[in-house]
């Protein structure tokens, strides 16, 4: 047998089954404060297969998203908290008994993970007599529970920004989770008919219980990519004509780097991370589209163009619904750097547009520091830069959208009759 390379990840022992791996996700994302892209673009469920992939995350992210629920009905049956391995696999069977598992199935698998455990075997019997315990009577507690709350350090600023009321229905978009939207290469309407699916009233087609998205149709003909509804509006309101020069400023995995190729943009895709542009050129790949493209610093990148998107690094805090795991791996110590680098690259990517030209800066964030205020200083910043409100005049957007200085502002509240959408903002500036 050859030597394993020293290249090769320290083997992990292979996950005996989905809840297993789960409890695994759930234990470096709240142990280590690993993002779940991060475990699972380093392969944390490669040996499952696809199925048990998919069933291993759906576990985690919805045991991420009822932890607060979860740790409530244990506190009952618990005189002080196990070591947190074991409060993982609590939590995970408890979210499963209260969402209708088998009683048996769960519990069952449960204590075989911990005896499994060479640390904590001797707590079997504890968690045992735990999910009994909840078995019998945590789903009826389950439903009177309030909808988790975010952690302190989100959502103090975030009711300073919106009031208490608007964060509240953040948290219900939150624990209601979000479903499949496609952008689709051509014709919206067909595609929605093809899949099944709705269209949206900005455009985007929506699949309520997607299953496995590439058995759906159209995939391996690079008909449609995913993309989140309000992540699809920035190059709508960029508005590239056939033939425009066009800066991706930071393009990986590249969604919209897409849409700007399939208008006809000239796209240059540019992003700092090697790893992350092989999405962008697969996804290129598949969907038969181009774009010339740059791995290298946004700061010190050169040229000049006609149009420039700058989806810029942020706190993601507006993709809660499809990434619960966020608000428990993080803490918002990045943020202030994440600001710094913002404004870095909206000064430098001003510098980068030709006379005249337009540039829509956007970010997945709630946060107006990372939005609003940005806009607003860059305006203090640079005397004839203007906002261009009626680049926002497309369909499905709702002017009450539309903020002071004149960026729209995306939340998870919003649609909420339709599934919801990621939190967004996104202004044009021209020059
Ligand atoms: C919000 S994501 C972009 C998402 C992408 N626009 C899309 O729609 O798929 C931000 C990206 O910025 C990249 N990035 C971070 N710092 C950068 C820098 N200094 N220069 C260029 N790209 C950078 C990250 O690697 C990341 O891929």
């Amino acid at each position: 047998m050859p030597a394993p390379s020293k290249f090769e990840a320290k083997s992990a022992p292979r996950p005996a089954s989905p809840r297993t791996a789960a409890a695994h996700l759930l234990d470096q994302i709240l142990g280590e404060r690993r993002l779940l892209s991060e475990l699972l673009a380093t392969g944390a469920l490669d040996r499952l297969e696809a199925p048990d992939r998919a069933r291993a995350q759906r576990l985690a992210t919805q045991t991420l998203r009822s932890i607060e629920r979860a740790d409530k009905i244990l506190a009952k049956h618990l005189r002080k908290p196990p070591p947190l391995t074991v409060q993982n696999i609590l939590r995970l069977g408890t979210v499963e008994l209260c969402m209708g598992g088998d009683a048996h199935g769960v519990v069952n698998e449960c204590v075989n993970m911990t005896a499994g455990n060479k640390r904590f075997a001797k707590l079997k019997g504890l968690v045992n007599a735990v999910l009994r315990k909840v078995a019998a009577d945590g789903p009826a507690e389950w439903t009177i529970l309030r909808v988790p709350h975010l952690p302190k350090w989100l959502r103090a600023p975030l009711s300073e920004a919106y009031g208490a009321k608007t964060v509240a229905g953040f948290e219900a978009a939150h624990f209601a989770g979000a479903p499949l939207d496609l952008t689709p290469r051509g014709d919206a309407a067909a595609l929605a008919e093809a899949v099944g699916g709705t269209l949206l009233p900005t455009g985007s087609v929506r699949i309520a219980d997607a299953g496995q998205v590439s058995a759906l149709p159209g995939y391996e003909a690079g008909e449609w990519w995913v993309q989140d509804a309000a992540a699809a509006i920035p190059a709508r309101v960029l508005n590239v004509a056939k033939g425009e020069t066009v800066l991706d400023m930071c393009a990986a995995p590249g969604g919209k780097t897409l849409q700007l190729a399939a208008a006809g943009g000239e796209v240059t895709a540019l992003d700092i991370s090697d790893a992350r542009m092989a999405r962008v050129r697969e996804n290129l790949g598949r969907t038969g589209l181009s774009a010339a493209l740059v791995t290298g610093d946004a700061l010190t990148h050169e040229g000049q163009y006609d149009a420039i998107l700058l989806d810029a690094p942020c706190s993601a805090t507006g993709t809660i619904r499809r990434h619960p795991d966020l608000p428990h791996a993080r803490d918002g110590s990045e943020i202030g750097d994440l600001i710094a680098l913002q404004s870095a690259m909206l000064d430098h990517a001003l510098g980068l547009l030709k006379p005249g030209g337009r540039l829509v800066y956007c970010t997945c964030s709630l946060l107006p520091d990372e939005g609003e205020c940005q806009v607003e200083e860059a305006l203090a910043r640079h005397p004839g830069l203007t906002v261009d409100r009626a680049a926002l005049n497309l369909p499905g957007i709702d002017l009450g959208w539309i903020t002071e200085e004149g960026g729209l502002r995306l939340r998870p509240d919003y649609w909420a009759e339709l599934g919801g959408m990621d939190g967004f903002y996104i202004a044009m500036l021209r020059i």
